[in-house]
């Protein structure tokens, strides 16, 4: 099975070109590849396929093998895929996902290759865990306290398609995510288990996040996490709404617009290619 290896701020998967090949389990697969030692390598794998209502499809899935609605990181990644192997030929295209079908503008070098993706990742909604508030897409979100182990967290949950809670801090970098993060993770108010993001502010336009994502542990960024951190920290008055985070493997670019979308920009590369042999 022929494959590509790519990052987005250092949140890695192995990318599967669904157009030519066939995945026949693709959540076992991502268990097998994700392996740091036995396998490939990465957060979880990725498939590229055709769509009838979009460009293309994205289908992801994390190292644990659980299937998620979508991937901010992953799908800046998707866009250069599919641009360089000429599976789309705009630099504007749709991809269709589990969140719903996102328009993408990619941004290419003086070689037509693409380094930079800017993604509409639509509209927050603003929840309690996997309980919709009032379904109204303006409520305030009021952050829920719980105990978490010897602790008590004020968070504020706010999805993208899939599930994040966002909690600040004051030294993310000193921060005991993985004492914490899977606790919440796994917590009875999350149906569906939820992302983790823990945050430092730096200013009014510049945050520090660290990430304990649902299906993959402690990872380097989380696109979709950025877009709930944004929400939190307008929210919450910490910040405007363009700010830039600061994540472990590199910088994204925030904006939730006046319109009530969420703008991620941020890098998406490709590391290598390589032939898999699936166990
Ligand atoms: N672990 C996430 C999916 C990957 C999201 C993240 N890598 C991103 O860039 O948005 C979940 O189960 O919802």
């Amino acid at each position: 099975m022929k494959f590509a290896k790519m990052q987005g701020a250092g949140n890695d998967y192995v990318y599967v070109n669904g157009f030519k090949e066939t995945v026949e389990h693709p959540a076992r697969l991502a268990m097998e590849i994700s392996d740091r030692h036995f396998g490939i390598g990465s957060d979880g794998l990725i498939l590229i396929l055709p769509s009838t209502v979009a460009d293309v499809k994205m289908r992801m899935f994390n190292a644990d093998g659980s299937e998620a609605e979508m991937c901010g990181n992953g799908i800046r990644c998707v866009a250069k895929f599919a641009y360089e192997r000429g599976l789309v030929a705009s630099r504007e295209i749709a991809v269709e996902t589990g969140a719903g079908i996102l328009t993408l503008q990619l941004f290419t070098d003086d070689f037509n290759r693409v380094e930079r993706v800017r993604v509409n990742m639509g509209r927050p909604r603003l929840t309690r865990g996997e309980i919709p508030m009032t379904g109204n897409p303006d409520e305030q979100v009021v952050g829920v306290e719980l105990q978490i182990l010897d602790r008590t967290f004020h968070i504020t949950c706010a999805s993208m398609g899939n599930p994040h809670c966002v909690i600040f801090v004051d030294n993310v970098a000193e921060f005991p995510v993985a004492k914490y993060g899977p606790a919440i993770e796994t917590h009875p108010l999350f149906p569906n288990r939820t992302n983790v993001e823990f945050v430092e502010i730096l200013s009014r336009h510049e945050v520090r996040q660290r990430t304990w994502e649902r299906g993959a542990g402690e990872t380097l960024a989380c696109g979709t996490g950025a877009s709930a951190v944004t929400v939190a920290a307008v929210l919450g008055g910490h910040t405007e709404r363009r700010i830039l985070n600061h994540l472990g493997g590199g910088d994204l670019e925030m904006e939730w617009a006046e319109n009530g979308e969420i703008y991620m920009t941020g890098p998406a590369v490709q590391v290598f290619e390589g032939d898999y042999d699936p166990r």
